[in-house]
């Protein structure tokens, strides 16, 4: 739905700016968030504890101050008598001294446990948003959703954090200040105590009127951050289109709805303070004036009224703080249904439950050991997939309310292809690609890898296996060698690189930086242009390597030779036994794929197998990568001795150092412990001899054998 727009006036996308408040999720009460969010105090119950314990401390020490004031005022100034004063007053002294440093370790312990929740809870929550499905998270007002996993966290941690040591805190020192004032006079105590309720209730009120605001100020913030982030990141577009006018008042409402919900908020919270002093300073007149009768009948001493109207002065704070809580409970409440609303998103896969005991691993023909005693890095390294072939088997993707997105698709590559895909737009190309990396399941049929159902893999292990270009290029506001090896498990050195930066075409503009790798990318890789954002991402792609390589559109912005070098590079890949699999609109491209897929609506229109393909069947151990087992295809004769760098050998020495050529991981990275890594083999035939012999395939001749 697009927001009515006055004739004239460019349109804002999206939704009304400010959702309808109906739409957020019910408001949960402080025990079912208690539920939900004690686990998470786990570790910090004894820093609570303790914060409590330190707090009730200070209360008894301040109710003892008091007496020692009632002691002082009968002895030491009714007599005159300073003789009578230093003793009481030294202790008093000694005892205010401990409560305002139990005041402030509780204080401590409260930040702590609280500081620790909220980052606990943030991290919670943010870890389960990265197993939603990309798509899912799309469909969401990013602004509205930073605002939940900011704010709404902080809201959560007042319920159950600090609110509980606030609630608990509180009701001791009602009950110690009580049984203090009532040992003084318990008539007095009565008439005091009489006005709790009173306060008590008045807060309760003013609750439930408060709760309506806090939801529409907490939905009106998560709409005012969405329309900000929208406008701010198309920028150039708003620009653009003179769209600024329309962009602003866009603001101007949602920035109103939040400021008219935060003006009724604080009117409420303005009138509670003044109408809580009103029913205390009641309370306190009543004191005095019973009092003064009962000094005159002797019943009570001036110390002791004294010392009762400085009780009074520490009983009302908890008493109000406890009317209150409804108040914390009641805006908490509605960020903790948001954030629910956020961690009860289901996961887009599910990951199957591995059998007590069982391995989950990948074990496909694996490689000779390599020998641990010779090479350190064996042990960390990955059981890889000797043969990454890809069976698609009756695949049927729904959508709901719309055409299928993809319909009974079948399909099966070969360990070593190059196959592309292609077909009008919207025809399920990118769908097909999300299943391989289980950005999703079919609905029916599988998806088999190496002869096992993708569902059966761990996931994490299937993302090493499977390397993802996807249609947008990614980019983090950091540096370019931070964003090259984005995904990659250990650092791969400025070689590998280099080498990656040369198959992506990246070089040449990566040179021509000022400084280099260590240059910023700006937000969203803004600071480059769109086809050097395409080619560094296709060298993070090529960095990262595995058996399987999935490119959707991978040559966008890539200028023909750019593109056709490209080709190049993949089909070194499927020398070396790695399936690629590449999504394209280019039907020149299509020319030199061992297999074109043709999707259409839906459905396999067309697969063609190259007559020129390479792939045959592989035998494992026909020649096997020296340290993972990935399976690359020699040529059948020897190496010819050609002018042209070997593969394995550094094509430039600036910016970058000289090393070995390798795709993945070269030899000389360090291996970060405890992560898993498919480490291919290196290239075993050059550029040239693969480019001769397409163009021999091409002329329908025997490929040129080297001499
Ligand atoms: N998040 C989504 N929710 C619902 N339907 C979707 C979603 N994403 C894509 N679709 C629909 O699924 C169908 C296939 O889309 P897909 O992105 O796979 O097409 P494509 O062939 O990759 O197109 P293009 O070449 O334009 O990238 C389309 O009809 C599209 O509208």
């Amino acid at each position: 739905m697009v927001s009515p727009v006055p004739s004239g006036e460019v349109p804002t996308p999206g939704a009304d700016p400010v959702p309808d408040e109906a739409t957020d999720p019910p408001r949960l009460t402080w025990p079912q968030v208690l539920r939900r969010f004690w686990p998470l105090t786990r570790g910090r119950r004894a820093a609570m504890a303790g914060a409590l314990l330190a707090f009730t401390l200070a209360v008894v020490a301040d109710a003892i101050g008091i007496e020692l004031l009632s002691t002082l005022i009968d002895g030491a100034v009714e007599d005159a008598d300073l003789s009578q004063f230093w003793h009481p007053a030294a202790i008093w002294a000694g005892i205010t001294l401990c409560a305002a440093a139990l005041t402030y370790l509780g204080s401590v312990l409260t930040a702590s446990a609280a500081e620790r929740f909220s980052r606990r809870l943030r991290a919670q929550t943010h870890d389960h948003l990265l197993t939603v499905a990309p798509e899912e998270l799309d469909r969401r007002a990013l602004g509205d959703v930073l605002s939940r996993v900011v704010d709404d966290t902080e809201d959560v941690e007042h319920l159950t954090v600090t609110g509980i040591i606030d609630a608990a805190g509180s009701a001791l020192a009602v009950v110690i200040f009580g049984i203090a004032a009532w040992r003084q006079s318990w008539m007095l105590a009565l008439v005091v105590l009489a006005a709790a309720p009173v306060i008590w209730l008045l807060n309760r009120w003013l609750t439930d009127r408060t709760h309506r605001f806090s939801m529409r100020t907490r939905v009106a913030h998560g709409a005012l951050t969405s329309a900000l982030e929208q406008s701010l990141t198309n920028s150039a577009l708003v620009q653009a289109y003179n769209a600024r006018p329309a962009e602003r008042r866009r603001l101007s409402l949602v920035s109103g709805r939040l400021m008219t919900a935060r003006l009724r908020q604080t009117r409420l919270a303005a009138v509670q303070g003044p109408l809580t002093e009103l029913v205390e300073t009641a309370g306190l007149l009543a004191v005095i004036g019973i009092g003064v009768i009962d000094i005159a009948t002797g019943d009570l001493t001036v110390g002791g009224l004294l010392a009762f109207t400085a009780y009074l002065t520490f009983l009302y704070p908890p008493i109000t703080a406890l009317g209150q809580l409804g108040l914390t409970a009641s805006s908490s409440g509605t960020s903790a249904a948001r954030l629910v609303e956020l961690l009860d998103l289901t996961p887009a896969v599910r990951e199957l439950e591995p059998a007590a005991g069982a391995d989950r691993r990948v074990h496909h023909s694996p490689p000779p050991n390599p020998d641990p005693t010779t090479d350190p890095t064996a042990a960390l390294r990955p059981v890889p997939l000797a043969r990454p072939d890809l069976v698609i088997e009756n695949v049927t993707v729904r959508s709901p309310g719309r055409a299928d997105r993809l319909s009974d698709v079948s399909l099966r590559i070969p360990a070593g292809a190059l196959v592309m895909v292609t077909g009008p737009s919207g025809a399920g190309k990118s769908t097909l690609v999300e299943l391989l990396v289980r950005f999703r399941d079919p609905d029916t049929g599988r998806v088999l890898l190496a002869g096992r159902d993708l569902r059966d893999f761990p996931l994490e292990e299937l993302r090493d296996q499977v390397t993802l270009l996807p249609q947008e290029p990614f980019m983090f506001d950091e540096t370019v060698r931070e964003n090259i090896t984005y995904g990659v498990a250990r650092d791969p050195g400025t070689d590998a690189i280099r080498i990656a930066a040369q198959d992506s075409g990246a070089e040449e503009f990566l040179k021509r930086l000022p400084e280099g790798l260590a240059t910023p990318v700006g937000q969203r890789g803004r600071a480059l242009s769109g086809g050097q954002r395409q080619r560094l991402a296709l060298a993070r792609a090529l960095l990262r390597g595995g058996p399987v390589l999935v490119l959707d559109e991978p040559t966008t912005g890539l200028d023909p030779q750019a593109a056709d070098d490209l080709i190049t590079t993949l089909r070194l890949l499927t020398e070396q036994g790695r399936t690629v699999l590449l999504v394209t609109h280019d039907r020149e491209l299509t020319r030199r794929a061992d297999q074109v897929v043709e999707i259409r609506a839906g459905r396999v229109h067309r697969s063609s197998v190259s007559p020129h393909s390479r792939t045959r069947p592989i035998r494992v151990g026909q020649r096997l990568g020296h340290s993972t087992g990935l399976v690359a295809v020699p040529d059948a004769s020897p190496e010819p001795r050609t002018s042209e760098p070997r593969i394995s050998e550094p094509r430039t020495s600036e910016p970058w150092t000289t090393g070995p050529r390798t795709f993945g991981h070269p030899p000389d990275a360090r291996p970060s412990p405890g992560r898993r890594r498919t480490e291919p083999p290196k290239a075993t035939t050059t550029r040239s001899q693969l480019i001769r012999r397409e163009r021999a395939q091409e002329q329908n001749q025997a490929p040129a054998q080297p001499s």
